[in-house]
């Protein structure tokens, strides 16, 4: 039998077995006490097999398949896209977080640049996996850096993790930010700069 769920380090895992995860959450069901048979729940093991294939649907892609489209306009200062709205699943709990991406970056000497609409399906790739945001945030920075040869890549992203806020320490509106901040845009008048831009409104 195949391994389905080694991860490596970039999170990528076998095949989606959603017969498998139909029997576990049947097998949920009857733990928490219910009846997997009554009308109401009959269809729902393979409901939430279909939520989970579609929410962890990242796993089964790549940075480069997104990062497609290059246009070489000679653009070489910060292109910015803010309030990315973004949906990821937290490995610890399963639980979703849910929140915002603000990504920039300085295009590559050489003005290689991508559609904006690539950065918002870039973050999509990372974001439906098993995630942690710290792991999310420098994901996106990293492959900008490496797909894009960006010179510079400042990743922002502000989130309310669900178990954070509806179990455990229950506290709703507790926001996490987190940051990657990559090549030029670390020097410190850069990096103000972009941070301004971003929490502008
Ligand atoms: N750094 C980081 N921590 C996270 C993230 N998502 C969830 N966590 C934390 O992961 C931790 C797991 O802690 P554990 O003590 O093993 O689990 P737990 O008993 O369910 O913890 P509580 O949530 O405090 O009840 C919790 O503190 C979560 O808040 C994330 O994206 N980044
Ligand atoms: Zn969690």
């Amino acid at each position: 039998m195949t391994d389905p769920v080694t991860l490596d380090g970039e999170g990528q895992i076998g095949e989606f077995d959603e017969k498998r995860a139909e029997n576990a959450v049947r097998e949920l069901l009857i733990a928490v006490g219910e009846d997997p048979d009554r009308e109401g729940l009959r269809e729902t093991p393979a409901r939430v097999a279909r939520a989970y294939r579609e929410l962890l649907a990242g796993h089964a892609q790549e940075p480069e398949d997104v990062l497609t489209t290059t246009f070489d306009i000679g653009h070489d200062e910060m292109v910015l896209v803010k309030d990315i709205e973004i949906v990821s699943l937290c490995e610890h709990h399963m639980l979703p977080f849910h929140g915002v991406a603000h990504i920039g970056y300085i295009p590559a000497a050489n003005g290689k640049i991508t559609g904006l609409s690539k950065l918002a399906r870039l973050v999509e790739v990372f974001a439906r996996r098993l995630q942690v945001q710290e792991r999310l945030t420098t994901q996106v920075a990293d492959s900008l850096m490496r797909i894009l040869e960006a010179r510079g890549v400042i990743v922002v992203i502000e989130a309310e993790h669900m178990c954070m806020s509806v179990r455990g320490v229950r506290k709703p509106g507790a926001k996490t930010t987190t940051s990657a901040v990559r090549g030029q845009l670390r020097d410190a008048t850069s990096r103000a700069e972009a941070m301004s831009l971003i929490v502008a409104r």
